[in-house]
């Protein structure tokens, strides 16, 4: 109002000059002569010289293309890809997702338009573990794919070297960070394999590793919540226990004894699973669960623990191997590089539970 009524009285006091000294004659000013009215084939005739009408058509022409592509852009953002796939989950390397329409991969599968040379959007994405024998195979694929990686450790297990290859790259960030505390980023998915995953390792320090189990899953599905990102849960075969079904099925539940020397692990992680799985029930955070058996592969520490490693350490050093018990018991071994696949397909899948089970 203030601006309204200065210029209301700058006007006026204008008008009162302008009656107070009316140019004559004589006097110096003159007032600047009023532009005529352009006539109306005047304006015609200048929209046709030098080819302005053709200018007008190619700009609206250019505008309107936009207009019309833009729908198409806007599905590449994660919650268009979010809303077209139904909240899922997926258990032991299989997917049990329920897609009602399609995958985040293709635009041609949601039936949108392709603009020409776009491709699908570069994702962010936090690894907790990255530094690890598994997570630093796993950063390897996301980079390789083109997203952006941010990669948590404590380096209890994990170690730089693993990650080296990546230092300097823009789209790689690494933390020291114990996922044991809460952390605040801005990512679009979250892979948790923040965890001492060999015997060795996660009886040196049992409190510790049901710790990290618990609060470490607690931390990220907190974050996943709050910045609405896809969660995908690194779990384990042990969370059967000594099973008393084989091949176990997802529908076995286990057979785990919760006081042993294991149980730290076992129950940190069904409990990680449980959390998870109550995340997607009450807060509709989209989860993924992933139960990995014996993994061996590059990057893994000779003094790691597990079987594969201790075999060929001996082996190098010319010593017996070592096999504890009857040496009757089994396992099902799998090389990294596979399970890297298997872990980015289950975050990614839109394949059937079938497919898995071939
Ligand atoms: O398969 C899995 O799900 C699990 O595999 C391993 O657990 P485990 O298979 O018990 O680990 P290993 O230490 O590799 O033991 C495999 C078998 O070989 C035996 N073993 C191990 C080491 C060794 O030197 N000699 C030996 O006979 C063990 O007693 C066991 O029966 C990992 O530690 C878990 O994180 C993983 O989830």
């Amino acid at each position: 109002m203030q601006s309204i009524k200065q210029l209301h009285k700058q006007s006026s006091i204008n008008h009162r000059r302008d009656e107070e000294v009316p140019p004559g004659p004589t006097s110096p000013y003159s007032p600047k002569a009023l532009k005529h009215p352009r006539s109306l084939p005047r304006s015609i005739n200048y929209l046709f010289r030098e080819q302005r009408l053709l200018f007008v058509f190619v700009g609206i022409l250019i505008g309107s293309t936009f207009f019309i592509l833009q729908p198409s852009l806007s599905r590449i953002g994660p919650s268009e890809a979010g809303s077209a796939i139904r909240r899922s989950f997926s258990t032991g390397l299989t997917s049990r997702d329920q897609i009602t329409g399609s995958g985040i991969y293709g635009f041609g599968k949601t039936g949108g338009r392709v603009p020409v040379g776009i491709g699908r959007r570069r994702l962010r994405i936090v690894v907790t573990g990255g530094a690890g024998f598994v997570g630093s195979h796993l950063v390897d694929k996301l980079i390789e794919r083109g997203d952006d990686v941010i990669v948590i450790d404590n380096f209890f297990t994990g170690r730089k070297d693993n990650l080296v290859h990546h230092l300097g790259n823009p789209r790689f960030e690494l933390i020291r960070h114990d996922v044991v505390e809460p952390i605040l980023l801005e990512v679009d998915q979250i892979y948790h394999l923040a965890c001492p995953a060999s015997p060795v390792h996660y009886k040196y320090n049992p409190v510790k590793t049901i710790i990290s189990n618990v609060m470490g899953t607690l931390n990220m599905l907190g974050l996943a919540k709050r910045i609405g990102a896809r969660f995908l849960l690194t779990s384990t075969s042990e969370v059967y226990g000594d099973p008393l079904e084989h091949p176990q099925k997802e529908t076995y539940w286990g057979n785990v004894n919760p006081i042993g020397e294991r149980s730290c692990y076992d129950e940190g992680k069904r409990t990680a699973e449980t959390l998870t799985m109550d995340y997607h029930r009450g807060a509709e955070v989209e989860v993924r669960i992933a139960r990995i058996f014996n993994t061996y592969g590059p990057r893994m520490c000779l003094d790691d623990g597990r079987v594969v490693s201790n075999f060929v350490a001996q082996a190098i050093r010319k010593q017996p191997l070592t096999v504890y018990g009857d040496g009757k018991q089994t396992r099902s071994f799998q090389y990294v590089s596979d399970l890297v696949c298997h872990i980015d397909f289950c975050n990614f899948s839109t394949e059937p539970l079938s497919y898995w089970q071939h």
